[in-house]
């Protein structure tokens, strides 16, 4: 239920607050005086998802109580109803972390934009402090497969650097090497657990909303900026930001990122205050950085900021030795999900998938893997619905056909086409990336590879297209 504290000693705006709140399905709690919140809040340590404060109180100041909170370590949203905060109070409160300030005579709509923002962060921190949880016991160096040199090399690492307090890593190494994995890693296993743990994919994101998603916004800083809004730099504050595909990244808005993290303070779009927070930055990028500042693709500076350390992952080619335990580890997190009892990895299909080259990495084993176990009726793992066969061994295309379909043109998996769309099996023959990639590429081979005409097609942007074009490594069909 979500729960408001009001410390407001007008008893008529209180009270109408308080009944305001309920008829919305809130759990109110009304203070007169500061003592009274102190013993609620500091005494019975009873935390609400929001506290609406008035500033002057009969008995103190509400900026000296939220700062009393906070170090007792209450998280509670915070929202001043006071339009007349000086400079210095205002700066004060942004660094205590509260939300805004509400002139009185109060503007309901105004007060409701406002609470809607900070029920979003309310649920964000309760999330968090779920995932923080099972984040912990699920992600440790050891979930990092492998008995191989390399991915010895990485676990030591990652143990290595949990236990410093590095506020920037850089993660290479090419698609589906575990960048996620191990960025997941280094914040759960390391000094931030506790904290959030916030990730973006740069190429996800269109370049003209990615500021506003990182940096935040106030009212009315561009066309539809209705609400105050909290970027990811501040959501991820006393954790990690985890920017994936940082290589995508606007080179004007490269330089608002390095000047941020490297003064751990940044302005929202069309703000004023300066919002100091405390991150660790992983970046990740499967693009040679190095090379790309070189080009001037990518800025120097930054690349020279974000590598302090810098962690390659190695591909599943340069450790084929570690195939069998990552194979086995799947086994039982597929056969958990399907109720098949699938345990035995014959020594001849073992080998096939030692011999093959793998450009999707552990991400493409693993689609492999859960689409034979779904599919498989004993013990073995079948080898028919691996789609590796001596012809694509080591040349296949990142997502291999069965072998009773072994056309790259078509699509691997689909049904017969229907011109005007696109048939796919739900019967456990394609994973999700499987039908992504075949939607990708039939729409681009309907639309001549032309990539802003696909882009139309699928109602994305081009970022996002060109991402997942990578990511599939569909690169060859629209260079071609
Ligand atoms: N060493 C490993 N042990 C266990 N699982 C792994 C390992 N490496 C990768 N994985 C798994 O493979 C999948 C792909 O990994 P992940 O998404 O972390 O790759 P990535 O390098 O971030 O890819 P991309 O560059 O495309 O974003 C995930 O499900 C991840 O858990």
């Amino acid at each position: 239920m979500r729960t408001i504290t009001i410390i407001e000693d007008e008893k008529l705006l209180g009270s109408e607050l308080k009944r305001r709140f309920e008829r919305e399905g809130w759990s109110v709690t009304l203070s007169p005086t500061l003592a009274d919140a102190r013993r609620l809040m500091l005494e019975l340590d009873f935390s609400p998802s929001v506290v609406l404060s008035d500033m002057n109180l009969p008995d103190g100041n509400g900026l000296d109580f939220l700062e009393e909170v906070r170090a007792h370590g209450g998280r509670s949203e915070w929202i001043f109803l006071s339009g007349y905060g000086s400079r210095q109070d205002i700066a004060r409160a942004a660094k205590l972390g509260a939300l805004d300030f509400l002139a009185k005579p109060l503007d309901y709509h105004k007060l409701d934009l406002t609470i809607a923002t900070a029920t979003r962060g309310a649920r964000a921190r309760q999330r968090m402090t779920d995932t923080a949880r099972s984040g912990a016991q699920k992600y440790s160096p050891d979930s990092f497969i492998g008995q191989s040199p390399a991915a010895t090399q990485v676990r030591t690492m990652l143990g290595q650097l949990a236990t410093v307090p590095v506020t920037s890593i850089l993660l290479g190494g090419e698609t589906g090497t575990g960048k996620g994995l191990v960025a997941k890693i280094l914040h759960y296993s390391g000094q931030r657990a506790e904290g959030p743990f916030v990730d973006l994919n740069c190429a996800a994101i269109p370049r003209d909303m990615l500021e506003s998603e990182l940096f935040g916004h106030e009212p009315g800083a561009f066309t539809g900026a209705k609400g105050r809004h909290r970027g990811l730099m501040e959501q991820a504050d006393g954790g990690t930001l985890f920017l994936d595909e940082i290589g995508e990244m606007d080179i004007g808005l490269q330089s608002k990122l390095l000047k941020a993290i490297e003064e751990q303070s940044f302005r929202r779009v069309g703000g004023e205050e300066t919002i100091s927070v405390d991150i660790q930055l992983i970046a990740a990028s499967n693009r040679d950085l190095r090379a790309a500042s070189d080009q001037g693709d990518f800025r120097r500076d930054l690349y020279h900021r974000i590598s302090v350390f810098e962690l390659r992952l190695p591909s599943l080619r340069e450790r084929t030795g570690d195939i069998a335990a990552i194979v086995t580890t799947l086994f039982g997190e597929f056969n958990a999900r399907s109720g098949k009892q699938v345990s035995i990895l014959p020594p001849a299909i073992l080998e096939t998938l030692q011999s093959y080259s793998w450009p999707g990495n552990v991400r493409e084993l693993r689609n492999v893997i859960e689409r034979s176990v779904m599919l498989a009726t004993g013990p073995k793992l079948p080898r028919e619905w691996l789609g590796i066969t001596p012809d694509n061994v080591a040349t296949s295309p990142s997502t291999p056909a069965p072998q009773h379909q072994q056309s790259n043109a078509a699509p691997p998996q689909a049904m017969p086409n229907d011109p005007a769309g696109l048939t796919l099996p739900l019967d456990g023959s394609m994973t999700l990336d499987d039908m992504e990639e075949c939607i990708i590429r039939t729409v681009l081979e309907r639309h001549d590879f032309n990539v802003m005409a696909a882009v139309r097609a699928l109602g994305t942007t081009r970022e996002t297209l060109r991402y997942r074009i990578r990511k599939y490594g569909l690169e060859a069909l629209v260079n071609a």
